[in-house]
């Protein structure tokens, strides 16, 4: 049986995530879609070439009954409350990061999850599917380099919107690591401190950018991860874990070696729909094959939630300049099945 999909935002990832589970994913069709921009909306599905039902209220499409699971890929401060509401309509929800603007917010998600009894919600960390990673967490696991002892990660964009402020660098942008370096170490964040270097000349009043990140984790390893969001020159991801016996780096995506006007060199991509367009996919379809399997196996809500408890200390860090705590309460025994 096919499952039926209805998408709220068709936004960059919104048409993104249409087109895929559309035209290059199994088991599933897009019946409804929704934007507060209607008109764009039907753009999106006339340029793709697909038959569904335009909605200007995104819970219409959740309580459509001919809505089978919900994908959220609207702004940021929406995810909460369509989360909820599809949730309480019971129906599989994927919701794009961040689960919710804060800890609290996606408390709310996980307390209504649970009281539904049942699995309904995947968050869009997709790093854990991308297979750069999954090969980096293989060396980890397999022992190849020790006990990690250091990380240092970098999260770069080659330019934000007029927007995008401070704070995103946190809710919006970390919130990626924040997710899969606990995926990665299978470890907790302990406590965190923002320093800011120089400012670059690239960014705007209330755009402090670059930032640095520094972590502290249960096990002691150290992180540090740059954040820095008009880098100027591409969209760059980087991860080195540094253990007792090596050190173990996160692959780059593939590209052409050139030989040409006296120079070796290799493109860098600038886009991370392109970055990441595998991993996409690959999380994507198995939300997708466990909705049919009844038993959703992805990034839960609890992933969503504790690495908004983690942003929240960021938030409050970049603020005071000191170090804050993370205060990560313990998994209930519902995330551990
Ligand atoms: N997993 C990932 O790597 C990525 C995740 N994202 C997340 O996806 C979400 C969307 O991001 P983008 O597509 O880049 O933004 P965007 O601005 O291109 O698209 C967002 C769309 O949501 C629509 N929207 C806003 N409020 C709405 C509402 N109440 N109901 C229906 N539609 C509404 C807007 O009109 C817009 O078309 C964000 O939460 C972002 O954090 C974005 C890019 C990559
Ligand atoms: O989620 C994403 C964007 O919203 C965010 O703004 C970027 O920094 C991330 O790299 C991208 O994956």
């Amino acid at each position: 049986m096919t499952l039926k999909l209805g998408v709220i935002g068709t936004g960059a990832i919104g048409q993104e995530h249409i087109r895929r589970c559309s035209k290059v994913l199994q088991g599933a069709t897009v019946v409804a879609v929704s934007d507060i921009n209607v008109d764009g909306a039907r753009e999106t599905l006339r340029r793709l070439d697909l038959q569904a039902e335009v909605y200007a209220d995104g819970f219409e499409v959740i309580n459509s009954p001919d809505v089978d699971a919900v994908l959220v890929t609207s702004w940021d401060p929406t995810h909460e409350a369509f989360t909820l509401a599809a949730v309480a309509a019971g129906k599989p929800v994927f919701c794009e990061k961040p689960l919710a603007l804060s800890a609290e917010g996606c408390r709310r998600i996980v307390d209504a999850e649970i009281e539904h009894g049942k699995r309904l919600v995947q968050v869009g960390f997709m790093r854990p599917y991308d297979a750069g990673y999954r090969a980096l967490k293989k060396v980890i696991v397999d022992g190849e380099i020790g006990e990690p002892l250091m990380l240092h990660c970098a999260h770069r964009n080659p330019t934000v919107p007029e927007s995008y402020t401070t704070d995103m660098a946190i809710t919006s942008t970390l919130i990626h690591e924040l997710d899969v370096l606990r995926w990665l170490t299978d470890d907790d964040f302990k406590s965190v401190q923002v320093v800011y270097p120089r400012v670059t000349s690239k960014t705007h009043a209330r755009l402090k950018d670059p930032q640095i990140v520094l972590f502290e984790t249960q096990k002691g390893v150290r992180i540090d991860v740059e954040v820095f969001v008009n880098c100027a020159y591409g969209y760059d991801i980087q991860c080195e874990v540094v253990g007792e016996n090596g050190i173990a780096r996160l692959p780059e995506p593939s590209s052409v070696q050139l030989r040409k006007d006296a120079r070796l060199s290799t493109s860098i991509l600038t886009d991370w729909k392109d970055r990441f367009i595998d991993a996409y996919d690959v999380e994507l379809q198995a939300f997708i094959n466990d909705v049919h399997a009844g038993q959703l196996t992805g990034p839960s809500a609890w992933d969503g939630f504790a690495a908004s408890v983690a942003a929240d200390a960021c938030l409050k860090a970049q603020n005071s300049g000191i170090i804050e705590t993370v205060e990560m309460p313990p998994r209930p025994e519902f995330y551990n099945r």
